[in-house]
């Protein structure tokens, strides 16, 4: 039997629900998944003079064969876009501008950095997203920036910033998309803090300088990004969900939230409908926590199905704007994003394919055994049979064979960088 022949039984199965499922196919073609650089590097950059890893995060693995050039890293990027369906976007950060081999301080850089990664971006069709890099740097060594109480490196991050949303201003302008420009800084204490209010007082000074130059969010969208704790950061971290939550919603922000960045028990998918009460958008990063923020690789799990079935249930596929962050060294990274990113789309087509607004229904009438019911009975509807269809339809490898692709590219590209190396 060939794919088309299955999708229409499988369609039929859904149509008998009233889901129609070509108009579902059509819809989740415009929705862009914002696929984070970083996976390809182990968020490393390209500065000249570029740091350790620090931040309070980590990269563990050795796999061969990652990115060390601009080159490189589109290179890769344009491999992983060629096996996941759709048209997306490249989220950046600072710390992969080109600087023409000369030191650049972060506070200096210019949109003119960024000038191949824009080129680039236009011959493919995407978009970009953006992020200051407050970490890996030696003004970040003590594990404080926007919070310090240094005013002298607080002011080299501030400037840092701005500098950071005019490039995001850069990338919106030249590619008729807004960037979202994210702030994420690793502020916070190791042990039981003396004093949570002042650190967060500089914090909201500092984001009160940075947002006091307008720019029109027709070019750049501002998000920040909470966390809950990190390596050096355990008992304490500046920005968190409740810092940001406020910031965003009393300055019209986008708050971000990342799903490692809560406690174990606690769940994203929960939060998007209350937070969408109260904010026109809100960001993600959709990532995977194992026993803590260890930005596993994304697979098709509950809060994954979760996540996507509150963003289309709530009708907010143009409010949630969706980004990646997971950064796995320990196989091939071209992989990593393959995988995670299309498992991302494979969710929302999920939750594109359940009767919600029955399922709605049925929860107001408090048939509560129906809702139950019938949510369990769709995890087996012929869904596969549509994804399959729609990665055929638009033109990437369907089911495992991207594996094979990636595959070669590893023999043909990626072993070479090592052996060159070596
Ligand atoms: C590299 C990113 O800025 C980083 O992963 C951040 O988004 C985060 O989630 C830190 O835990
Ligand atoms: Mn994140």
């Amino acid at each position: 039997m060939t794919l088309n022949e299955k999708y229409e039984i499988a369609k039929k199965e859904y149509e008998k629900w009233g889901i129609d499922v070509d108009n579902v196919l059509e819809q989740l073609k415009n929705v862009p998944i914002s696929i984070h650089c970083w996976q390809g590097d182990d968020i490393a950059g390209f500065e000249v003079n570029k740091g350790e890893l620090s931040g309070g995060i980590d990269v563990t693995g050795n796999y061969p064969g990652k990115a060390r050039t601009p080159e490189e890293l589109r290179a890769d990027l344009e491999k992983a876009l060629s096996l996941i369906p759709g048209k997306h976007r490249v989220n950046l950060h600072a710390i992969y501008g080109e600087t023409n081999g000369e030191v650049v301080e972060r506070d200096q850089l210019e949109p003119k950095h960024f000038e191949n990664w824009v080129k680039w971006a236009k011959e493919h069709g995407l978009g970009l997203d953006f992020n200051p890099t407050l970490f890996s740097h030696e003004k970040a060594a003590d594990g404080l920036t926007l919070s310090h109480p240094d005013e002298k490196i607080r002011e080299f991050w501030i400037n840092h910033c701005i500098a950071s949303r005019k490039i995001g201003e850069y990338f919106g302008k030249e590619l008729g998309t807004p960037s979202l420009t994210n702030i994420w800084i690793p502020d916070g204490y190791k042990d039981v803090p003396s004093d949570r209010l002042t650190p967060r007082q500089r914090l909201k000074n500092s984001l009160d300088t940075i947002f006091s130059e307008e720019i029109n969010e027709e070019y750049n969208l501002d998000a920040v990004e909470s966390k809950l704790f990190g390596i050096g950061s355990e008992s304490y971290v500046v920005g968190s969900h409740e810092f940001y939550f406020g910031y965003a919603l009393k300055n019209n922000k986008l708050c971000l939230l990342d799903t490692g960045h809560f406690h174990p028990t606690e769940t994203v998918s929960n939060k998007i409908s209350s937070m969408l009460l109260y904010s026109d958008k809100i960001a993600l990063h959709v990532s995977r926590p194992v026993r803590w923020d260890s930005d596993h690789v994304v697979t098709l799990d509950d809060e994954l199905r979760e996540i996507a079935l509150e963003i289309v249930r709530n009708g907010a596929l143009d409010k949630v704007m969706i980004g990646l962050d997971f950064f796995d060294a320990s196989i091939n990274r071209v992989a990593a994003w393959t995988i995670g990113t299309r498992n991302m789309i494979k969710a929302l087509l999920y939750a594109m394919l359940v009767p919600n607004e029955h399922l709605k229904q049925l929860q107001e009438d408090g048939n509560f055994t129906e809702r139950l019911a019938l949510m369990e009975e769709f995890k087996t509807y012929p869904f596969g049979a549509i994804w399959d269809y729609y990665c055929e339809k638009m033109g990437v490898p369907v089911k495992e064979t991207w594996l094979e692709d990636v595959k070669q590219y590893e023999q043909d590209v990626l072993v070479k960088r090592d052996s060159v190396l070596a």
